[in-house]
């Protein structure tokens, strides 16, 4: 990323970060700084601190480096990623959406909504499958929902990839764990793979049917009703999220953090759940809320959208590594996936 890019984004963190970003308060009476924001290993120098408040402090950033590792990454480092704030229309970048592989629930039909509930022997299959599918699609970041069968799915997956870089659990819950979790080698850094975790793209909350046998529940309430339930755009479960208040906290986590990365020319991977999918679908291919309803995701199965000129293009699930059709959407996947097969030879 050119230096001034850098900085403009640092910017950016601190006029949208502000107390998110919080740097340890006792460093503040000291003429600089060191924190990690968003990803970012930021050195700072204090202009001005006669503000309490972070985010007010004027400051001159000296150095940033990206610790979100991969957003520099050494395969793309002629392509786009460098050259991409000044809001280049060209920028392209490939989106991939997984829905985790099959849970403990999933195999015994049980409604699970926000319960955390690991895979099965078959889901840690499928999403090791779904990672074979992707092996030779960019990813330089990774977003996955506060869940362990979505963490589960992402990790596996990523064992797949031909690139060959480690992904890494931010943890941004305290300054502590943010501090505790720095990596000190650049080299390190540039090898991994940042994975951001977020409750917004957790499974819409199903109320009182968490735990409950689906075919159960439809002899006991209906077909119809439970159908309503599980697929409608508008009705909740009873005490539950419906598929529009589950999108509205996930395709708002997707506009405000994940499509800026996308605009910025990163390769995303988001590992979620059925309903929070559906609903970013539902926003990706502006769907009414009746075709949502008709929407079903299948556990494992790897989705391929390409975010050119602010617009999502969808190109359905890549097969594998070998397929050729999936590469040939775009030059820079073409290209990405030559690179990688040179550095095998
Ligand atoms: O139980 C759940 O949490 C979801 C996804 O597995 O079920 P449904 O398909 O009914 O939305």
């Amino acid at each position: 990323m050119a230096a001034g890019a850098l900085h403009r984004s640092i910017r950016t963190i601190q006029l949208h970060g502000g107390s998110n970003d919080s740097a340890s308060t006792k460093e503040f009476g000291n003429s600089s700084l060191k924190f990690i924001s968003k990803g970012f290993a930021v050195d700072v120098k204090f202009l001005s601190n006669r503000s309490r408040s972070f985010s007010h402090c004027k400051m001159h950033v000296i150095r940033a480096i990206s610790s979100h590792a991969s957003v520099v990454d050494p395969i793309w480092s002629t392509s786009h990623v460098t050259t991409n704030f000044n809001q280049n229309t060209s920028i392209e970048s490939s989106l991939i959406l997984i829905r985790h592989g099959e849970s403990m629930w999933n195999e015994k039909n049980l409604f699970t909504g926000s319960v955390d509930v690991p895979l099965t022997k078959r889901g840690i299959e499928e999403a090791i499958e779904a990672g074979e599918r992707i092996s030779s699609i960019p990813v330089n970041m990774i977003y996955t929902s506060a869940l362990i069968r979505a963490q589960m799915t992402a990790m596996l997956a990523m064992t797949q990839h031909r690139q060959k870089k480690i992904p890494i659990i931010m943890h941004d819950e305290s300054i502590q764990a943010k501090e505790w979790s720095q990596i000190f080698s650049e080299e390190t850094i540039q090898q991994s793979i940042p994975v951001i975790t977020a409750w917004q793209l957790n499974e819409r909350m199903y109320g009182k049917l968490q735990g409950l046998n689906k075919e159960e529940t439809v002899v006991k309430y209906g077909k119809e009703k439970v159908h309503e339930w599980r697929r409608s755009f508008d009705s909740p479960p009873p005490n539950g999220e419906s598929l529009e208040m589950c999108s509205q906290r996930a395709v708002a986590y997707f506009k405000e953090n994940i499509e800026p990365q996308l605009q910025n020319g990163r390769n995303i991977m988001v590992a979620a759940h059925g309903n929070s999918l559906r609903s970013i679908i539902m926003y990706l291919e502006k769907l009414t809320s009746l075709e949502v309803t008709n929407l079903e995701l299948s556990t494992g199965v790897p989705l391929l959208y390409i975010y050119k000129h602010g617009e999502f293009l969808k190109r359905g699930s890549p097969v594998g590594p070998t397929e050729y059709g999936v590469y040939a959407y775009t030059r820079n996947l073409a290209l990405y996936r030559q690179k990688l097969d040179e550095m095998v030879q």
